[in-house]
């Protein structure tokens, strides 16, 4: 195995055409799965920007980048036009406040010296 393939992982993931669902059950079953994906892509998300955090020489919300956060919406609102740039905005503030939350609470526990073995 390759080194790209142990250290990556991969997600695949089948998302249904709203026009090919004509059922409630069938769009709800459709929810779940997406929702299943966001749920492991966000869990993700919050680790990989733990590590930002840790390289930063200002982590934490006190380290907090508008300028990069702009960014991020505006490349995610040419991907979802139809939820624009301003809820888009909404999303990834609360995303981004969960992440920053979990990574000052790890701070916090490695400073306590919790987790350790
Ligand atoms: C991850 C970073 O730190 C913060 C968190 C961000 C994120 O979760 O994407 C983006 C910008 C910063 O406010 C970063 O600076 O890149």
């Amino acid at each position: 195995m390759s080194d790209q393939t142990l250290q990556h992982e991969e997600l695949r993931v089948t998302i249904p055409r709203a026009e090919a669902l004509a059922t409630v059950e069938e769009a709800r079953a459709a929810i779940d799965g997406i929702d299943a994906a966001l749920a492991a892509l966000l869990e993700r998300r919050a680790a990989v920007a733990g590590v930002v955090q840790r390289l930063k020489p200002v982590g934490g919300f006190a380290g907090r980048c508008p300028d990069r956060e702009r960014q991020i919406v505006a490349a995610m609102a040419e991907r979802a036009p139809t939820l624009g740039p301003e809820r888009l905005a909404r999303i990834m503030n609360a995303v981004i406040e969960a992440g920053l939350e979990v990574a000052e609470l790890q701070r916090r526990n490695v400073q306590d010296g919790h987790g350790r073995g």
